[in-house]
């Protein structure tokens, strides 16, 4: 029996439908069903119910972006370094493996090495690092927590993207916002995402952090292109002129933008489909939102 925290959340409900899809059993946890809980009586209920995974897809992203962190930083703090911890403690306690939904969005700019950020390189977008957004601390402070727990696996996803039109798709975002900013980004596709962190589920793949993001990296005109060629998206698109305006007129605080490097999660068969392909694939079956109603 898995349980999932999370499910009622963006990157949840794809782990819910991964999970009906291929007939594994599991359970949700809401905070309403675990408020209130020690380590010892969450543990005890998972002990119970027979949990032998805990996947954590719980955590808080601002709404509708990461500059809601700004100013929610208590729930910031509670839901990406506060929880994480909590729950090794009750996997520790229970005796199970877990995983934890990270993001790539702790790391920004240049990689020491060309190929992209790897797993080994310390996050560079952090508080440690004082540079970045309150979003970003909280989730390089999560892994922090999680450093040291051989049962957990961190799996970094990156400004996700499906097929399914949503105001927390990237493919809907940029369709929405007025002006784009122009950037090269490492990007994870929602479903290949779910897939790979169910393979450590079920399979024997080793713990530890992996950047599950689709091979390659991609710019913000590359996309729009392809939003263009496949007849999704129409008319013009505005661009900012730099950073620095888009950071005048429409953020609050500095996004990341980096490539991430997705060997090693390659090498342990959790390989995912090249970027650009499986863009082309969600535009292809883009299901927008009007068709969902
Ligand atoms: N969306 C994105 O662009 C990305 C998200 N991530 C990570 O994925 C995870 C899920 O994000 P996403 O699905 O987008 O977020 P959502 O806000 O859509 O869902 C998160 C869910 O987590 C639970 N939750 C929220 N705050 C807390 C808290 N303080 N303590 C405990 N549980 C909480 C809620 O579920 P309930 O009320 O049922 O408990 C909520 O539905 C986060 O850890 C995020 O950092 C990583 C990279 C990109
Ligand atoms: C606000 C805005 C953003 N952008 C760009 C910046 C960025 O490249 C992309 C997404 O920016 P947003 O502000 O919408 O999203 P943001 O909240 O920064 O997205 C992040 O959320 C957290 C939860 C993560 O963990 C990340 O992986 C990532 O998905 O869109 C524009 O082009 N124009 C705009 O007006």
């Amino acid at each position: 029996m898995i349980a999932l925290l999370g499910s009622t959340g963006y990157v949840g409900k794809y782990f819910a439908k991964h999970l009906a899809d291929q007939n594994i059993d599991f359970l949700t946890l809401s905070r309403s069903d675990t408020a209130g809980y020690s380590v010892d009586s969450l543990a005890a209920k998972l002990r119970k119910e027979r949990v032998d995974f805990l996947i954590c897809a719980a955590g808080f992203t601002g709404k509708p972006n990461v500059d809601a962190c700004e100013i929610q930083k208590s729930e910031c703090i509670d839901g990406n370094a506060v929880l994480p911890g909590f729950l090794s403690r009750v996997a520790a306690d229970v005796g199970i493996r877990w995983g934890h939904v990270s993001s790539g969005c702790i790391y920004n700019g240049e990689s020491p090495s060309k190929d992209g950020f790897k797993e080994t390189d310390a996050p560079n977008f952090s508080f440690r690092t004082n540079n970045c957004s309150f979003y970003s601390g909280t989730k390089a402070l999560g892994e922090e927590v999680l450093a040291d727990d051989r049962n957990c696996f961190v799996w970094r996803l990156r400004i996700p993207f499906s097929n399914v039109d949503s105001p927390r798709n990237y493919l809907s975002k940029l369709m929405r916002y007025d002006r784009l900013l122009e950037a090269r980004n490492s990007l994870s596709n929602l479903d290949d995402y779910v897939r790979a962190c169910l393979k450590c589920v079920t399979g024997s793949v080793p713990t530890g952090v992996y950047n599950l993001t689709n091979p390659g990296s991609v710019t913000t005109r590359q996309v729009v292109e392809k939003m263009l060629e496949l007849g999704v998206a129409k008319g013009d698109f505005s661009f900012f002129d730099d950073e620095a305006a888009f950071m005048i007129s429409a953020a609050k605080t500095p996004r990341s933008n980096c490539v991430l490097n997705s060997q090693k999660a390659v090498d342990a068969g959790l390989e995912m489909p090249d970027v650009l392909d499986s863009i082309e694939r969600s535009l292809q079956n883009w299901q927008s939102e009007c068709e969902k109603k």
